[in-house]
């Protein structure tokens, strides 16, 4: 069924088009991973997708609504959720009660005043599904790196969405901590939908089935993985390196 369907996308800012005329459909139990050089698009994609970018031509469906003229909040109960580049994680609060407040973002105002906790069923499933567990009662503050963008993941969780789109999840993070989110996407896309915008070759060989590749504010090629790294056009923009090069 499909999910997320992009159709005729255009965004300007000013005289400078960011995303040109971008079809793009998701099917629900989608893992797909988005690349392109710097500046290709691919933040601007999920900020429209978020209603954090408004798009200038085109519609953007989600589950059958039109999300085009929606409010960020009206898209995160829509039940899309996402990442940033920069944390969002509140350092002094615990690991736990940074993914309870999250779980709260889905709510009205109103129903924000009389907020019950999340229940701790929820909590506890969601610390244990992204291996958090031992962490619960630490403050952000003391997570590692990788912790950290798992906290965000689990913060995601908590929104209970159907669609994530995660910004480059394992930059700085070990090859260990890389490992692990892959395996944690990996389970996590047994029931969600799932965009990852990711840079990291030796991850995508590794964790990615479905690559699509923007450039230019356009969709340059969709495939899997070793079609798209052999495609010259994907070396050439962006990989910036030989066939041999590229495949080694
Ligand atoms: N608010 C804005 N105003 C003007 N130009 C913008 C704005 N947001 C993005 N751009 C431009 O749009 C282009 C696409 O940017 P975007 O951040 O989407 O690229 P990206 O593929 O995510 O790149 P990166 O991998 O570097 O994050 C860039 O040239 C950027 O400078």
């Amino acid at each position: 069924m499909t999910l997320l369907s992009i159709q005729g996308l255009t965004v300007t800012f000013g005289t400078f088009t960011a995303l040109d005329d971008i079809d793009l459909t998701l099917d629900e139990g989608d893992l797909r991973f988005l690349i392109g050089p710097n500046g290709a698009g691919k933040t601007t994609l999920i900020d429209t997708i978020t209603g954090r970018t408004r798009p200038t031509q085109g519609t953007i469906t989600f589950n059958g609504h039109t999300l085009n003229k929606r409010s960020e909040h009206h898209i995160v109960r829509t039940g899309i959720g996402r990442t940033f580049q920069t944390s969002v994680v509140f350092e002094e609060l615990t690991v736990a009660d940074n993914i309870d407040l999250a779980a709260s973002f889905r709510l009205r105002p109103w129903q924000l005043l009389t907020r019950p906790r999340t229940p701790t069923t929820t909590v506890t499933d969601i610390l244990d599904r992204i291996g958090l567990t031992p962490h619960a009662h630490h403050k952000a503050a003391t997570l590692s790196h990788g912790q950290r963008q798992w906290l965000e993941i689990a913060m995601l969780l908590a929104q209970r969405p159907r669609l994530l789109l995660l910004d480059e999840p394992v930059a700085g993070m070990s090859a260990e901590e890389r490992t692990r989110t892959g395996e944690l996407l990996t389970q996590i896309a047994t029931d969600h939908t799932i965009v990852v915008i990711e840079h990291d070759m030796d991850f995508l060989r590794r964790y990615a089935t479905d690559v699509t590749v923007l450039h230019e504010g356009r969709i340059l090629t969709h495939g899997d993985v070793a079609t798209v790294q052999q495609d010259p056009r994907v070396q050439e923009v962006y990989l910036g390196r030989t066939h041999q090069e590229a495949t080694t």
